[in-house]
């Protein structure tokens, strides 16, 4: 250092702290991650690189409470008397984008994931708060240990934990057992690596790339259909997961610091409006049959669990045993292929709801009455709270809340106040964003659109599973391209061919618009892939397969 600078002994202590600021980043504080193999638990312990934190978003916890309640509610409305005024759908009303019911499918499995409310005790979540393929999985030692062979690392032919899904529209569990599918492809293909020895570590490294196939299925397809980004060519997509180290300007974003899902985002993630016409008519059927009623609306909550817990129990205790929709399992345990693709080949038929006021089918009367109530136990704020919270605007009246005037006056007669407004309800009246736009395809309600960012983020972000831990030697240096199919001509974000082309194989031709873009329908991809001016949809077949 020349003299001049040594004669200034400020700068030099300035410089100096740059510089051994810089050098301190540079290292991960806790460290990210450890020498040896690690791997998801069962339950969801130990996802937080924080040993402090070791229990953070484990299966059992309490929900976590983003935003306290500012001001008490006044006089608050009969929950049915809500539902039946603002959120029953009399008339279904169709997505304005075009989005098919298979993407839900995925949404369903993807809250399945996160939310597991204990019916005895609403304030727990019986899940681990990350996207880890709980309902595939479990979320106990117990659970896991029943969809295991103990052989091989593998699941069960076609088999999944989670009982819940037997009672979702059958495109949802036969979605699932894609995913199920594919962790014994994972876990064949690193046998024949010849490093793999025993069953538990071939499993914990098969879930751990399966979850990876997951999550990149929930950015490059899911959260790019939820922004519209197929209108254009780019083959941009948002990922949390991407490291971000430090610079002169601020710190490295940390990554893996564990992460415990919220009673609001519960309440965010709740988009039975988005239920198509068909898969209504489907669950109201379910519902008749399970609680041996013709008359839904009779049903009171209590009786509703119980003859639900009935159920369930009534089921065979090997998950392997399970069937939906009929289904049959072949002499070695696996559903038709063909059956398979058929639920997923429909769901991609039929167009989903619009968000938005009155269109939440009447089957789940009994669902969001309670959910209304259990809300108000466990004390979750009013919809303007959770603006504040976010920073958002929040409404200063009933037509601010909403364009619609009618519905202004009906919510007005239920709330008097707009600051009274409980979050649920608010959520699913409130006035949504426009349909067909680049960045809000899926056309949320304003504050669900905003806040459900937040929450995604954190919990993928939070996980290192699915950053820092997710590296080459935790997944025995697989590749990611081994699912891709050899003669794929399509250079797109979007992955989740992949998984249909590969575990249904014959039933698609390989550049079936049903396998390619199954999140839209077939009419509207061809609309938008021709709008955005490039010659892709040329190349793409959009007959329906011939299963
Ligand atoms: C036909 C389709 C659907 C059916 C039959 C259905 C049924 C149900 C039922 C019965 C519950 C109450 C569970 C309980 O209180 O234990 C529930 C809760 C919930 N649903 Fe749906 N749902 C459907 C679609 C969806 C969709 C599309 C989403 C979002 C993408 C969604 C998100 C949720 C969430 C987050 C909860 C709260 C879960 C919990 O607290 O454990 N559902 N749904
Ligand atoms: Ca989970």
């Amino acid at each position: 250092m020349s003299n001049r600078y040594s004669k200034d002994p400020e700068l030099v202590n300035f410089l100096e702290r740059l510089l051994i600021t810089q050098l301190w980043n540079d290292i991960t504080k806790p460290p990210s991650m450890l020498a040896g193999y690690s791997y998801r638990s069962s339950d969801g312990s130990d996802y937080s690189r924080l040993i402090l934190y070791s229990h953070l978003g484990k299966a059992g916890s309490q929900y976590a409470r983003s935003v306290p309640i500012q001001k008490p509610f006044s006089k608050l409305p009969d929950a049915g008397q809500i539902f039946d005024s603002v959120m029953k759908r009399d008339k279904f009303i169709p997505h304005g984008s075009g989005i098919s019911a298979t993407m839900f499918y995925l949404a369903i499995i993807i809250t399945h994931d996160l939310f597991n409310s204990d019916p005895l005790n609403h304030s727990i979540n019986r899940n681990s708060s990350y996207a880890d393929l709980s309902p595939l999985y479990g979320n106990s030692n117990e659970e896991q240990a029943k969809v295991r062979t103990g052989v091989l690392g593998h699941l069960k032919p076609d088999t999944f934990a989670d009982s819940r899904m037997l009672l979702q529209p059958p495109g949802v569990g036969s979605l699932l057992i894609l995913f199920s599918r594919n962790h014994n492809y994972i876990a064949d293909y690193l046998y024949k690596t010849g490093k793999f020895k025993d069953d538990e570590h071939l499993f914990q490294t098969a879930r751990l790339i399966n979850c990876g196939y997951y999550l990149k299925i929930i950015l490059r397809d899911y959260l790019s259909a939820i922004l519209g980004l197929d209108r254009t060519p780019s083959n941009w997509f948002l990922d949390p997961t991407k490291p971000y180290g430090s610079s002169l300007l601020s710190g490295p974003l940390p990554t893996g610091t564990g992460n415990q899902i919220s009673i609001e985002f519960n309440y965010i993630y709740r988009w039975h409006p988005a239920i198509s016409e068909a898969d209504a008519e489907w669950i109201d059927n379910e519902f008749k049959r399970i609680l041996k009623t013709d008359n839904l609306e009779n049903v009171d909550p209590n009786t509703f669990v119980k003859k639900m817990s009935k159920w369930h129990r009534s089921l065979p205790k090997e998950p392997s045993k399970w069937t939906f929709n009929n289904m049959k399992r072949d002499k070695n345990g696996k559903f038709p292929d063909r059956d398979i693709a058929k639920e997923l080949i429909e769901g991609t038929e039929k167009i989903a709801g619009a968000f938005g006021a009155n269109n939440i089918p009447s089957a789940l009367r009994i669902i969001e009455i309670a959910g209304i109530q259990t809300a108000r136990e466990l004390g979750v704020c009013s919809l303007n709270d959770l603006r504040k919270f976010l920073n958002l605007v929040p409404y200063a009246s009933f037509e601010d809340m909403t364009a619609d005037k009618e519905l202004a006056t009906k919510l007005k007669t239920l709330y008097g106040d707009i600051n009274n407004v409980e979050l649920y309800p608010g959520l699913m009246t409130e006035k949504t964003k426009p349909s067909d736009k680049l960045g809000s395809a899926i056309a949320l309600p304003f504050t669900t659109s905003r806040a459900i960012l937040s929450d995604a983020v954190n919990l993928v972000r939070n996980d290192r599973f699915a950053t820092d831990d997710l590296n080459q030697h935790n997944i025995g240096y697989w590749d990611w391209k081994n699912l891709e199919l050899p003669d794929k001509q399509f250079e797109s974000r979007s992955i989740i061919h992949q998984l249909i082309l590969k575990h249904l194989p014959g039933r698609y031709p390989n550049d079936s618009v049903y396998a390619l873009y199954p999140f839209l329908l077939p009419t509207k991809t061809k609309e938008i892939l021709i709008q955005r001016g490039d010659e892709l949809w040329k190349s793409i077949d959009f007959n329906r397969p011939r299963i």
